[in-house]
């Protein structure tokens, strides 16, 4: 498991264009060593950011879509298109606007779909999803995601793994079902821990003085259990993709003059 490295930017537009950037130089390099590449979204405000300076980035063409298979960390348990879904944020910030193949977007299945309003349903379904996209090289239930992107709350939370939520301390399923949530939708469905520290790299992005707490916790070394982030580590890297204002209180956090 790799250590946290942490980059600075000054603003959260800053932080959201350079983290595209980065995105496509990733899956770039990824389509170039293996013919495809696997991106992991997150929802929430600087992950919707990021997407939406992807779309805007002539560099985006630069990867072939239609060669990305792309996962989600959590789902807000919701009906099909409704606005709070973080698939439906994705899917108008940036999925209809290139062309990916519908095949290769693995969306967790939405309340009234085909498991109905059993959320525990629609985890295990995206578990064996994540099953099948596991080839024999990834050695586990999960592919090696070469980028899993993930949003950071407030009270540290990471993906949907609350502090000391069942979630937190799930060590052997890769997806479950999570209930009660601070933040609403309280119903979500959320990869695990171990899903998540299967990936290659793992960016958390967080903007805004109110995550300056759990950001510098999470790099100060606190348990999982209390902070959530401080637990999502990637095999070959793991990178903390803040703005000024999320790094206020880490010391030594280095930030552009
Ligand atoms: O509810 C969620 O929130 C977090 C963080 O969102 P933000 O708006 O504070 O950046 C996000 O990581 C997660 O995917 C989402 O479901």
């Amino acid at each position: 498991m790799t250590q946290p490295q942490v980059v600075v930017h000054d603003t959260p537009e800053l932080l959201a264009a350079a983290v595209a950037a980065r995105l496509v130089t990733a899956l770039v390099d990824a389509q170039a060593a293996r013919g495809t590449a696997s991106l992991v979204l997150t929802g929430g405000r600087t992950g919707t950011a990021v997407l939406e300076q992807l779309r805007d980035a002539p560099a985006r063409d630069a990867v072939d879509w239609s060669r990305v298979d792309v996962f989600w960390g959590d789902e807000r348990f919701l009906p099909a298109g409704h606005p709070d879904r973080n698939e439906t944020q994705a899917r108008e910030a940036f999925l209809d606007h290139v062309p990916v193949d519908p095949a290769r977007v693995h969306a967790v299945a939405a309340s009234d779909g085909r498991f109905g309003d059993d959320p525990d349903a629609a985890a295990a379904a995206y578990a064996e999803v994540l099953a099948r996209a596991a080839g024999p090289g990834d050695h586990g239930p999960v592919p090696v995601f070469d980028v899993c992107l993930l949003g950071v709350g407030e009270e540290g939370h990471t993906a949907s793994v609350f502090p000391d939520s069942p979630a937190v301390h799930e060590t052997e399923r890769t997806v479950v079902a999570v209930r009660n949530c601070p933040k609403p939708p309280p119903t979500r469905v959320s990869l695990t821990l171990p899903a998540i520290r299967a990936s290659a790299e793992v960016w958390l992005l967080t903007t805004g003085a109110a995550k300056a707490g759990p950001v510098a916790m999470a790099l100060g070394g606190a348990d999982e259990v209390e902070i959530p982030a401080a637990g999502a580590r990637g095999q070959r890297r793991t990178l903390w993709l803040l703005d000024h204002a999320a790094a206020g209180r880490t010391p030594g956090a280095a930030h552009p003059a």
